[in-house]
């Protein structure tokens, strides 16, 4: 569905990403991880059109991306940004329904009654009760939410998350990353989300993408990748890796590392 071919990005001299390929299919849940820096949120910018690459290119259902119209690729790529909303002062019901700003034409309104849609996305992020609050008034964990519900209401078929469960606690993580994972499930879109919960990425993901300094470490399912040798290579972390009683997915413990 997108597929990135030879993709290199710089910050002046600075080379952020260096020549990665990936195909990225429909209908999938993708997990980037990697340390700090390097580079997974410039690839996701990337992948959403926000940036242009120095070289190499991103295409869509086999269009490059700078032949599809801004407003047609809003309508099908939607993503969910660190710091990605709007500024204080809108409530949370106009912050979602601000999902549909790519339906619309310039008098801001659209054919179809998009009501339900947001009452839909705000009962299931949890939000219904704080409708009416506007962004200041709501924790970090429920403006997080509140963006979420904004990506839903877009109706994409592609959707691109940046840490989405920064500022959440586990149980509110938990609750994103399955809502996310049903979602994707039933509309079958492709999922791509840049994880530094290892564990919620291996439990979650159906295939991990592990960046180290702008290049390709591994990719497949989590028990390829997130490997004892990857995660010290990628991390320099020293972990314990054992597999979850009931999910046979890998799991991380930090090993404490007496020689420090
Ligand atoms: N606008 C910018 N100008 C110059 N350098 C930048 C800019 N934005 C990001 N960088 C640098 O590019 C590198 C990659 O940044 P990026 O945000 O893609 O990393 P990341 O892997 O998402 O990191 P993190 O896990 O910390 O969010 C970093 O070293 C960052 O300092």
């Amino acid at each position: 569905m997108i597929k990135v071919n030879e993709l290199s990005f710089r910050y002046g001299e600075r080379v952020i990403l260096d020549r990665f390929s990936y195909s990225f299919e429909k209908n999938r849940f993708y997990g980037i991880i990697g340390p700090n820096g390097t580079g997974k949120s410039t690839l996701l910018q990337l992948i959403a059109g926000v940036l242009t690459p120095a070289a190499g290119s991103v295409s869509f259902e086999g269009v490059p991306l700078p032949r599809i119209p801004r407003k047609q690729l809003a309508q099908r790529i939607a993503v969910l940004q660190q710091g990605g909303l709007p500024a204080l002062g809108f409530t949370v019901r106009e912050v979602v329904a601000m999902g549909r700003y790519p339906y619309q034409n310039w008098l801001g309104s659209e054919k179809n009654d998009f009501e339900k849609l947001i009452d839909d996305a705000l009962q299931l992020t949890g939000l219904t009760h704080l409708a009416n609050r506007t962004l200041e008034q709501l924790s970090g964990g429920e403006r997080q939410r509140a963006a979420l519900a904004k990506v839903f209401v877009q109706q994409p078929d592609v959707i691109l998350l940046d840490e989405p469960t920064t500022y959440l606690d586990i149980g509110y993580q938990q609750m994103i990353m399955e809502l996310v994972q049903q979602w994707q499930r039933e509309k079958k879109l492709l999922v791509v989300a840049v994880l530094h919960d290892l564990n919620a990425a291996a439990l979650y993901c159906d295939e991990l993408i592990a960046l180290d300094n702008g290049k390709l470490l591994a990719a497949g399912s989590a028990k390829t990748v997130l490997t004892s040798a990857h995660i010290a290579e990628l991390y320099d972390a020293h972990t314990v890796i054992i597999t979850h009683p009931e999910q046979d997915v890998p799991q991380l413990l930090l090993q404490p590392n007496k020689e420090r």
